[in-house]
C-alpha cells in the first residue's frame, strides 16, 4: 500500500484482518527505511503499529480523542492520519513533530514530549465532556515506562474516584528506555503471567447464572470463588482497586485480541484499562534484541546491519565526562551516590552502575522523587550526583527549592542536555534551568568552557560541601580539548578573562564561548578591541571583576543559549542597576517563545544567535561609546 496516499484513517473500518496485518507489515517496512535516513524513536513506533491500527480501526479520531503519552510512539498515527507523505521532514527544521502536534493535525488532541501527562489530560477532556453533554470517547495510551511517573498515579487516583468513563491503554513492553524498573513493573509481569483475569471472571458469572437457584450454599460458594478469583490472580487487582474496569493482558500484535477488547472497553461503562503486552522494536531484529535501549531513539542507521552512522571516535560526550568523572570520584569518596530519573543510558551512567551497583539508583520516571531522594541522602553526609536532563528537571522545580536548597543540602545536580537540543523540539530545549535556578537561595550554577574545565568542575562540586550545586553542559560532544591529569579546584563565583580588550566586552560561557572569541578576532581586523571572559558561574556571579568592568565605563554583551526572560544577562542587568552602573548591556539569547524542532545549528540561525548578530552588537555599542567620548 502507497502509505502516503492516506489522507484519514476512515479506510481502516472496511478492512479484514488479512488486510490490516499487510498494512502493518507496509508500515514497518516505511518506518525502517524512513528513519534509517532520519534517525528517530524507531523501537517504540515499531512496537506500537498494531495497536493505533486497531485503535483507528474501533475508534472515530479526531472525534475520539487519543492521547498519546511521551508522544514518541505517535509516527504510526501520524502515517495513518495523513503525514507520510511528510515523513522526510520528521524531526527537520520546519518539518513534521517528533511528537504530537495540535497544529499539525486535527487528529492530534494532547501534545506531549515529557512523560505522564496523558492520564491527567485525559481527565481534563473527559470532564468537559461530561459538562458539555457530548459523547466522545478519551483514550489515553501510556507506557509501562510513563506510568512510573507519579503523575499518572496522581491521575489514576482521581479518575478511579471520579468514575470517569474513559478508556486507557496501558502499553506494556516491559521497557523505558533501558529495561523499566520499579515495583509497579514487577506487578505487571505478575500480572503479564497471570493471564487473563476478566476472561476466566466472565466465564465464572456465566456459570454463576447457570446454576438453578438450589441450596443457596453452592451459589454462594460460587460467588465466592468468583471475589477470590480476583485476589487469586493478581492480574489486574491494582487497577481495579482503583475503580477501573481491567482487560487483559492482551496480546498488542494480535488484531482479534485488540479489536475485541476496544469493543468491549467501549460498551463498559466507567474507567477501563486495557492491559496490552507488545514488543519495542517488534519486526526490526536489530530492536527487538535491544535490551539496554540503544533502539530508543537513534541517528541514523544501515538497515542490512543495524550499524549506527555515526562517527567513531572523536571528543567524548558530555554526559560521559561528567559521569565518568563522578565515577573516577567515587573510586576514593564512598559518600557518592547516582541517581537518574529513568535515563541511565543518555546520562552514560552504565559505568558507575556496573562499578557501584549499590551507589546507583534509577528511580524510573520520577523527577520529583530523584531530587528529593537525593535530599535525603544529602542529610546523612552522602554526596548524591543527581544526573538530569535541564527539560526534565522542570518536573522537580518545587523539590530543588523546598527540600534542597531551603535545608541547603549538599546535592550535585548533573544538568545534561543543557541548551537547546534540537530535533526534539520545544518539549526537550534546556534553555529553562537558568531563569529557574539562579534565583534559588544558596544554589550554585556553573557551566563549562571545554570538557576539561568539566572534570574540574564536577572535581569542585564534589569538594563543596556548603550547599547545592548544579554543573549544566550541553546534549553532544565536547571540543576535543586535552585533559589534564590531575583535576583541580575552580574557586566558586570565579571568572576567567580568555581575551583582552578595551572597546566592549562580551560576557558567555558553554557552548557560545566560541562564538564569543570568533567575534572578537574578527571585530579586531575592524581595530575594535573586545575582551571576552569566561562567566562560568552563572551563579554566583564574579562581582569583583563585575565592578571593575562596569568602572572602566566598557559596554558589555552577554550571551547564553537559554532565555533571556530571569538569564544571565538579566543577573548583569539587575547588578548594574543596583549597584547604579549605566553601561549599555546588550543581552543576547533564547527570545520569549518556544523553540521548535531542527538542527542546532539552524536553531540558533533562527534566533539570530550567532557570530555576525554578535559583531553587529558590539560594534553598534562600541560606535556609540566612541562617539559620546568623541
Ligand atoms: C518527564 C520525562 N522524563 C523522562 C523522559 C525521557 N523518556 C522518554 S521516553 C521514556 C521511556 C518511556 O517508556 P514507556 O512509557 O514505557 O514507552 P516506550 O518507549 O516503552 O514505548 C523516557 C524515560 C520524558 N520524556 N519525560
Ligand atoms: C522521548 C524522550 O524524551 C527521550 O527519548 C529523549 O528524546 C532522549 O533524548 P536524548 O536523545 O538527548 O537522550
Ligand atoms: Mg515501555
Amino acid at each position: 500500500m502507497d502509505l502516503t496516499k492516506i489522507k484519514n484513517p476512515q479506510f481502516l473500518k472496511k478492512m479484514s484482518i488479512d488486510e490490516l496485518e499487510s498494512l502493518s507489515e507496509d508500515i514497518r517496512r516505511f518506518l525502517i527505511e524512513q528513519l534509517s535516513t532520519s534517525g528517530g524513536h524507531i523501537g517504540p513506533n515499531l512496537g506500537v503499529v498494531e495497536l493505533t491500527i486497531a485503535l483507528h480501526k474501533v475508534f472515530d479520531s479526531p472525534k475520539d480523542k487519543f492521547l498519546w503519552d511521551v508522544g514518541h510512539q505517535a509516527y504510526v498515527h501520524k502515517i495513518l492520519t495523513g503525514r507520510a507523505c511528510d515523513f522526510g521532514t520528521l524531526r527537520k527544521y520546519k518539518g513534521l513533530c517528533g511528537f504530537p502536534k495540535r497544529n499539525e493535525s486535527e487528529h492530534d488532541a494532547w501534545e506531549t514530549g515529557h512523560s505522564s501527562t496523558s492520564l491527567s489530560g485525559a481527565m481534563g477532556m473527559a470532564a468537559a465532556r461530561d459538562i458539555m453533554g457530548t459523547d466522545e470517547y478519551v483514550i489515553p495510551i501510556i507506557g509501562d515506562g510513563a506510568l512510573t511517573g507519579g503523575m499518572a498515579l496522581e491521575a489514576l487516583n482521581h479518575i478511579g474516584h471520579e468514575k470517569k468513563d474513559m478508556i486507557v491503554i496501558l502499553n506494556d513492553n516491559e521497557m523505558s528506555i533501558a529495561p523499566n524498573v520499579g515495583a509497579l513493573h514487577s506487578a505487571l509481569g505478575r500480572m503479564r503471567t497471570a493471564g487473563k483475569y476478566n476472561w476466566v471472571k466472565d466465564e465464572l458469572e456465566v456459570l454463576l447464572k447457570k446454576i438453578p437457584a438450589v441450596g443457596g450454599k453452592l451459589a454462594s460458594t460460587a460467588e465466592r470463588i468468583k471475589d477470590s478469583l480476583k485476589y487469586l490472580v493478581v492480574s489486574g487487582m491494582f487497577f481495579e482497586e482503583l475503580g477501573f474496569t481491567y482487560l487483559g493482558p492482551i496480546d498488542g500484535h494480535n488484531y482479534n485480541d485488540l479489536i475485541e477488547n476496544l469493543k468491549y472497553a467501549k460498551k463498559t461503562e466507567g474507567p477501563v484499562l486495557i492491559h496490552v503486552v507488545t514488543k519495542k522494536g517488534k519486526g526490526y531484529e536489530p530492536a527487538e534484541l535491544d535490551t539496554i535501549g540503544t533502539w530508543h531513539g537513534t541517528g541514523p542507521y544501515k538497515i542490512e546491519t543495524g550499524d549506527f552512522l555515526k562517527p567513531v571516535g572523536g571528543p567524548p560526550a558530555w554526559s560521559s565526562v561528567v559521569s565518568e568523572t563522578v565515577r573516577r570520584l567515587a573510586r576514593e569518596d564512598e559518600r557518592i551516590v547516582a541517581l537518574t530519573p529513568a535515563m541511565p543510558v543518555g546520562s552514560k551512567l552504565e559505568g558507575f552502575a556496573k562499578e557501584f551497583p549499590d551507589r546507583m539508583f534509577d528511580v524510573g520516571i520520577a523527577e520529583q522523587h530523584a531530587v528529593t531522594m537525593a535530599a535525603g541522602l544529602a542529610t546523612q553526609g552522602m554526596k548524591p550526583f543527581l544526573a538530569i536532563y535541564s527539560t526534565f528537571l522542570q518536573r522537580g522545580y518545587d523539590q530543588v527549592v523546598h527540600d534542597v536548597c531551603r535545608q541547603n543540602l549538599n546535592v550535585f545536580f548533573g544538568i545534561d542536555r543543557s541548551g537547546l537540543v534540537g530535533e526534539d523540539g520545544e518539549t526537550h530545549q534546556g534553555v529553562f534551568d537558568i531563569a529557574f535556578l539562579r534565583h534559588l537561595p544558596n544554589m550554585v550554577l556553573m557551566m563549562p568552557k571545554d570538557e576539561n574545565e568539566g572534570q574540574h568542575m564536577v572535581y569542585t562540586a564534589n569538594k563543596y560541601d556548603d550547599g547545592p550545586i548544579a554543573l549544566r553542559y550541553p546534549r553532544g560532544n565536547g571540543l576535543g580539548v586535552k585533559m589534564d591529569e590531575e583535576l583541580k579546584e575552580i574557586p566558586i563565583g570565579s571568572w576567567e578573562v580568555l581575551k583582552e580588550g578595551t572597546d566592549a566586552v562580551i560576557l558567555t560561557f558553554g557552548t557560545t564561548i566560541g562564538m564569543a572569541l570568533e567575534a572578537a578576532d574578527y571585530l579586531k581586523k575592524e581595530n575594535l578591541s573586545v575582551k571576552v571572559v569566561n562567566a562560568r558561574f552563572i551563579k554566583p556571579m564574579d562581582e569583583a571583576l563585575l565592578h571593575d568592568l562596569f568602572k572602566s565605563g566598557i559596554p558589555f554583551v552577554t550571551i547564553e543559549e537559554a532565555v533571556l526572560q530571569g538569564g544571565f544577562g538579566s543577573a548583569v542587568v539587575e547588578f548594574a542597576s543596583d549597584n547604579g552602573y549605566t553601561n549599555r548591556v546588550v543581552r543576547m539569547g533564547i527570545p520569549d517563545r518556544f523553540i521548535e524542532h531542527g538542527s542546532v545549528k539552524e536553531l540558533l540561525q533562527e534566533i539570530d544567535l550567532t557570530k555576525e548578530k554578535v559583531v553587529e552588537n558590539v560594534k553598534l555599542i562600541a560606535a556609540r561609546r566612541k562617539q559620546k567620548r568623541a
